[in-house]
């Protein structure tokens, strides 16, 4: 795991009370499909009392894009004109503030290079760490659980009444339990949509790779499957679906459910209306902001 701090952290960022400086918080969740960037402006100039603020924009781009890192630089430095053009300064103006939470070492690690490389002394990029999360931890080994599950919970918890199951559908589906005093006790992991078809398709002969996006459903499909494609796609949304209602039942009484992650509108939709389950789309990458909000 690289270094919490990055080299650009040696160079001290432009200070943000300087007035032609425009300070961009940026979270970069990155999992095990995707990394979602979310990005945030206030301007820092005379119009700072007005409190201009932009409300944040988010991208996901796909880690099986070979492209994937220059696509973030790429966005990041169109932000940057952006900024500038709106608030009427030169780009060398725009720095960001970077807060990376990832599971996903392997991809991580060369991302913080590549954007230290493109925007050297106007970036200060730093991992979030346990130690940034402020929600007790009652499990066995705290350290192990993933920061997305943490930072997902917690920004579940300041968004909606507790208790809470926290589930963020993506490469995994998490579905994790937040009790009514916010504490995270802990969950369930188990395969996504995409990973579940996928070992479909690489375990036998003659099942298909699906692709989720094309089949993108807004409604559990009919059943029983009439045939091969619906008998798949009915058969992993039911696993998905069915886990979520057997764990609201283990994790017992009334609970918020709360469902983030690339796949949330899918499961949604799958999920019983009486479960009344609320979608908050990259909740992750929104925690990163928060963070930000309160450093
Ligand atoms: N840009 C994207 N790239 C990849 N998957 C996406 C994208 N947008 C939506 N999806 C859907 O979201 C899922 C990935 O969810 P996500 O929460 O990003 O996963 P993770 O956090 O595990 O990387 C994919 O399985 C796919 O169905
Ligand atoms: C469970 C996860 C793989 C989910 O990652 P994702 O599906 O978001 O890519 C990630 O939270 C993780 O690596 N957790 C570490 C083990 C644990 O949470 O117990
Ligand atoms: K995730």
């Amino acid at each position: 795991m690289a270094d919490e701090q990055s080299p650009a952290n040696e160079q001290q960022l432009h200070d943000e009370s300087h007035c032609d400086v425009v300070m961009v918080r940026v979270g970069i969740d990155v999992g095990n499909t995707a990394i979602k960037v979310v990005t945030e402006f206030s301007a820092t100039d005379e119009t700072v009392q007005r409190n201009k603020t932009r409300g944040p924009q988010l991208r996901s781009i796909s880690l099986r894009d070979p492209e994937w890192i220059t696509k973030c630089v790429e966005h990041l430095q169109t932000l940057a004109e952006q900024v500038a053009a709106c608030e009427s300064r030169d780009c060398e103006s725009v720095c960001y503030d970077v807060r990376v939470a990832s599971v996903n070492r392997g991809s991580a690690e060369p991302l913080v290079v590549a954007l230290d490389e493109a925007f050297f002394q106007c970036i200060r990029v730093r991992f979030v760490t346990h130690e940034d999360v402020s929600m007790p931890i009652d499990v066995n080994f705290p350290e192990r659980v993933g920061i997305d599950r943490l930072l997902g919970a917690e920004a579940a918890f300041r968004r909606h009444t507790a208790p809470l199951i926290v589930v963020d559908a993506g490469t995994t589906v998490t579905v994790d339990f937040v009790s009514a005093e916010g504490v995270f006790r802990g969950g369930a992991i188990l395969p996504g949509l995409e990973m579940q078809t996928a070992a479909l398709a690489a375990g036998t002969d003659a099942l298909p790779k699906l692709d989720w996006a094309s089949h993108r459903c807004r409604e559990m499909p009919e059943g029983p499957g009439r045939d091969t494609v619906a008998a798949m796609r009915l058969g992993v949304l039911a696993s998905v679906a069915g886990a979520v209602e057997r764990l609201l039942r283990i994790y017992g009484g009334a609970a918020t459910l709360v469902v983030t992650g690339g796949d949330a509108g899918c499961l949604v939709d799958a999920l019983p209306a009486e479960c009344d389950a609320v979608e908050e789309p990259h909740l992750v990458a929104q925690a990163l902001l928060d963070l930000m909000l309160h450093d």
